[in-house]
């Protein structure tokens, strides 16, 4: 089915997307091709974090410049598009993830192509209080503190349905509750921002996957509850969630098996997608600069779809 495979609304815009590509998929009912993958493992790699020694000036007087970040997710697809998009813009990263030979490999990748010293790699699965704790506190040894998070690991897997609600949902509150700890203002940290990818699928159904529709709409209600949380107390801590489309990306293949139960569904997930377009991972990425750099954004759900972007706005219920 040729919607599953890349579409005119994407364009290769840079490496990470010349990465990413082949992820055509036969649905409804086929497999998806295998992707191409990054290459080699380094022998030298011992530890579950690794980053390397020296540090690069390129970085002066760029938005993020002096910033630390730490992405879940971020090896592949959206959360790998948030790295670069972050190190653009002059941030040192930790990237997170459960994919310890990719994220070694993207890691030197990184380093050769932004500088020495901007980025760590963390195996962490977000379902673990342990890894995730680990890996924050070896960034803030490592940079010195934290200011931005991007809870963005996520997966679609219907027919794991607890696991899809332990990694999309409980990940996202483990990982806000974690950086409130380090970023706290009233505890020494010095604020920040964190922006948890949600989707569209968080502000509407997506009726062939609901659970993953359900653990979308509570990264959104916990977002802004933390938002207004935060503000209240007077943590300097700012939280907002990024709702893309559809996007190609791994998640986005060899969906009936995902769709588990409801691929009988399969089709009018096809339709919706053909009617709403899907857009690439820098098309989403770029998005979370304005979150993370507009003081006044709080609470926000910004949705982003080939049609643009949007920011949502509720019904009041008081
Ligand atoms: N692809 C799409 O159409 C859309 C995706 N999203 C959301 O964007 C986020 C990223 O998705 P994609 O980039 O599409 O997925 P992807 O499958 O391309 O990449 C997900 C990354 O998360 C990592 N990961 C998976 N489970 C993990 C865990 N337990 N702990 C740490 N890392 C883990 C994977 O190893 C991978 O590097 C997810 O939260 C997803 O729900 C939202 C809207 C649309
Ligand atoms: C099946 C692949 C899921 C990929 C992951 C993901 O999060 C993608 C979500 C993309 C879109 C979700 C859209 C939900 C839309 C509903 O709210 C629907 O009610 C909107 C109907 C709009 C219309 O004009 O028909």
């Amino acid at each position: 089915m040729g919607i599953w495979r890349r579409t005119k609304h994407e364009t290769m815009t840079n490496n990470n997307e010349q990465n990413q590509q082949t992820r055509a998929v036969d649905f409804p009912g086929g497999r998806g091709q295998s992707r191409s993958r990054q290459t080699s493992l380094d022998p030298s790699f011992e530890s579950s974090c690794r980053h390397p020694s020296t540090s690069s000036d390129r970085t002066a007087d760029m938005a993020l410049s002096g910033k630390t970040a730490v992405v879940t997710g971020a090896v592949m697809g959206i959360g790998r598009a948030m790295t670069e998009v972050l190190l653009q813009n002059g941030a040192k990263v930790a990237l997170l993830d459960v994919n310890e030979s990719e994220g070694k490999t993207l890691m030197e990748a990184l380093e050769k192509q932004y500088g020495q010293g901007r980025t760590l790699f963390c195996k962490a699965d977000v379902q673990s209080e342990e890894q995730f704790k680990a890996a924050f506190e070896k960034t803030t040894e490592t940079f010195g503190g934290i200011d931005i998070l991007c809870n963005n690991a996520g997966i679609l897997n219907e027919g794991l349905w607890e696991k899809t609600v332990a990694i999309n949902l409980m990940g996202v509150i483990r990982g806000t509750y974690l950086a409130f700890e380090h970023m706290n203002k009233l505890k020494g940290g010095r604020g920040g921002v964190i922006i948890n990818t949600a989707s569209m699928a968080g502000l509407g159904p997506l009726p062939s996957c609901p659970v993953y529709t359900a653990t979308k709409h509570g990264v959104v209600g916990f977002t802004r509850a933390m938002a207004a949380n935060s503000a209240l107390s007077g943590y300097g801590i700012r939280v907002n969630t990024l709702c893309p489309g559809f996007v190609q990306t791994e998640l986005f293949t060899e969906i009936p098996a995902r769709l588990a139960q409801h691929s009988h569904l399969a089709d009018a997930t096809v339709q919706l997608v053909e009617k709403l377009g899907t857009i690439t991972v820098s098309e989403v990425a770029q998005h979370i600069l304005e979150l993370v750099t507009d003081e006044t954004k709080n609470g926000e759900a910004l949705l982003v779809t080939p049609a643009g972007k949007q920011y949502i706005t509720f019904p009041s219920v008081a």
